[in-house]
């Protein structure tokens, strides 16, 4: 089932409508079985739209979280780097579904964006999307890599191949998101695919401000989201006003 894929129309939310629209993860090469299990009770008591941890631990989270409960598991392919095979890609992808991934983010192949071997791309992200298909998959584009040019053909090409969302960063890299940026992507994609804010967001300021612009769901690793979570809850009436303008 894809969730969030419709832009948010509501004025304010409150810290369970905030954490229906984040994805939290332990995706660093760091992270042990010990943080996948903090992270799949986290999940589960605030009510995050999905959990995210690297391939080798998504049977581990998909044996944490209850089956008909209000997070998924989801899991990269092709992380960080998006250069490995298209076979590889789709193999992995088609492994992650069969332990039980419901919601798969595949990086993009940067090196031949970059080299603006376009067909490439497209032809590597159409063999994942249909090797997991119905299964919704997310693309990354990892701003940091990218020209202005190479993100609108990116988000292009994305919302062309039958991806559900286009997606901004891996986390592994030091540059944050933009709105400038996201705003590209937005007007590129047209609401044809939703469209993943990750990397780098940490406050609920810029939360407010990518969700006027038309974002439809964060990717924020764990720590971060509860503590986003938290603020939301301190605030009067334990709501987020999302007409709030950055400081
Ligand atoms: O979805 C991608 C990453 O989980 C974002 O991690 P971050 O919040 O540490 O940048």
């Amino acid at each position: 089932m894809l969730r969030n894929i419709r832009p948010n129309t509501t004025s304010s939310i409150d810290a369970r409508e905030l954490a229906a629209l984040i994805d939290i993860s332990a995706v660093q090469a760091f992270h042990g079985e010990q943080d996948v299990r903090e992270l799949a009770e986290i999940a589960i008591a605030q009510g995050f739209v999905a959990a995210h941890v690297l391939p080798h631990f998504v049977p581990l989270l998909r044996s944490l979280l209850p089956r008909e409960g209000a997070t998924i598991v989801g899991g990269p392919v092709g992380f960080p780097s998006g250069g490995h095979t298209t076979k590889i890609k789709a193999a992995e992808a088609a492994g992650l579904v069969a332990a039980g991934a419901q919601e798969l983010d595949m990086m993009i192949n940067v090196g031949r964006l970059k080299s603006n071997d376009l067909a490439y791309v497209r032809a590597d992200i159409r063999a994942v999307v249909e090797a997991i298909a119905p299964v919704p998959l997310k693309v990354i584009l990892e701003l940091a890599h990218l020209s202005d040019d190479e993100i609108r053909k990116g988000a292009e090409i994305v919302a062309d191949s039958g991806a559900a969302f286009v997606k901004t960063g891996t986390g592994w890299t030091p540059n944050a998101t933009t709105t400038e940026r996201l705003r590209l992507i937005i007007d590129t994609v047209g609401g044809a695919v939703g469209v993943k804010a990750s990397g780098g967001i940490r406050s609920l300021e810029a939360i407010a401000e990518m969700l006027r612009l038309g974002v439809t769901r964060f990717g924020i690793n764990t720590k971060v989201a509860v503590d986003l979570v938290r603020q939301c809850t301190e605030l009067p009436g334990g709501r987020f006003d999302l007409a709030q303008e950055t400081a």
